[in-house]
């Protein structure tokens, strides 16, 4: 990284892709989980993004090039979805991956790895699922099996995740407490964000989603469209948390949150920096 990147520069840039995603309404097409289609489509409509949830085989060839990007999340896959998945992810669009739950089973970590070798622009995983994906792409990496939710803190995850970045050439964002997002090289930490969050269903998901339409708009910087996508969902959290009672409420004023987001609120409040 040639420039300074001070935090007020990141904050800046955090306003101008989510300046650009309202000003274009990137076409995102989202082949996601069952759980994640409302929360995703409704964040992506939030911060100005149009979202299309299509994953019917037939129509991939057809619909994708049409697209700006392309989120592929195989949290409810299935022997069906994977082909659309497969051919949605070498249309020829910038695209992210998101490996839900990767170690519940072999079907999905041979999914999930074949996916890898189509070279998805960013994968973004919590740190469980990034430790799994790197146990297997990634000599002398290791994992324990979880579910959905991580049982790891995303720190535990950096050194694998840098390794997975290097051995794949996509930029890795592992999500948690503080996000790192990182390109093999280079290590960002988004400290935006509120614990409630995981208490929300898939708000992994809609964030990987965000992280699409940021990179929608940014598809020659993955690093940063990833990094600044994941400080205004988490920015949003913080706000949305100001209001809820709880989960439930907290996953509407986020929504809310993220569709109101100003240009002071984001410069001011964005936490993004360099890691050493
Ligand atoms: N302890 C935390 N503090 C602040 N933000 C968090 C925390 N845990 C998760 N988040 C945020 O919640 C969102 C979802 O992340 P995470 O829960 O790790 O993903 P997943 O739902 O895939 O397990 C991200 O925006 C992340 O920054
Ligand atoms: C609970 C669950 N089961 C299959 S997909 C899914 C949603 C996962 O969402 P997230 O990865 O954002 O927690
Ligand atoms: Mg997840």
């Amino acid at each position: 990284m040639d420039e300074e990147r001070t935090a007020a520069w990141w904050g800046r840039r955090a306003w101008e892709l989510l300046s650009a995603v309202r000003a274009r309404a990137p076409l995102v097409h989202c082949i996601t989980n069952l759980v994640s289609m409302d929360v995703a489509a409704n964040a992506l409509l939030a911060a100005g993004a149009s979202p299309a949830m299509v994953h019917c085989l037939r129509e991939v060839p057809e619909f994708t090039p049409r697209c700006d990007a392309v989120c592929v999340n195989v949290g409810t896959l299935s022997e069906d979805w994977l082909p659309s998945m497969r051919a949605a992810a070498s249309a020829g669009r910038p695209w992210v991956l998101d490996p839900v739950a990767v170690a519940a089973s072999e079907f999905r970590m041979e999914a999930c790895l074949s996916l890898l070798a189509l070279r998805p622009a960013v994968v973004r995983g919590n740190a469980s699922e990034i430790l799994a994906l790197a146990s297997r792409s990634v000599a002398g990496a290791t994992s324990t099996f979880k579910g959905a939710d991580s049982s790891h803190d995303s720190g535990d995850a950096l050194q694998d995740a840098k390794a997975l970045a290097q051995s794949t050439g996509a930029v890795i964002a592992v999500s948690g407490a503080i996000d790192y997002v990182t390109d093999g090289e280079w290590v960002v930490g988004v400290s935006n964000g509120v614990a409630m969050m995981q208490k929300i269903t898939a708000t992994g998901c809609a964030v990987t989603a965000l992280i699409t339409a940021f990179l929608a708009v940014e598809p020659s910087d993955a690093m940063v469209a990833a990094a600044c996508a994941l400080a205004i969902f988490g920015l949003a959290g913080e706000i949305g948390m100001e209001s809820a009672k709880g989960p439930a409420s907290l996953r509407m004023h986020l929504i809310d949150a993220l569709y109101c987001l100003d240009e002071e609120t984001v410069t001011s409040r964005v936490k993004i920096s360099l890691q050493p």
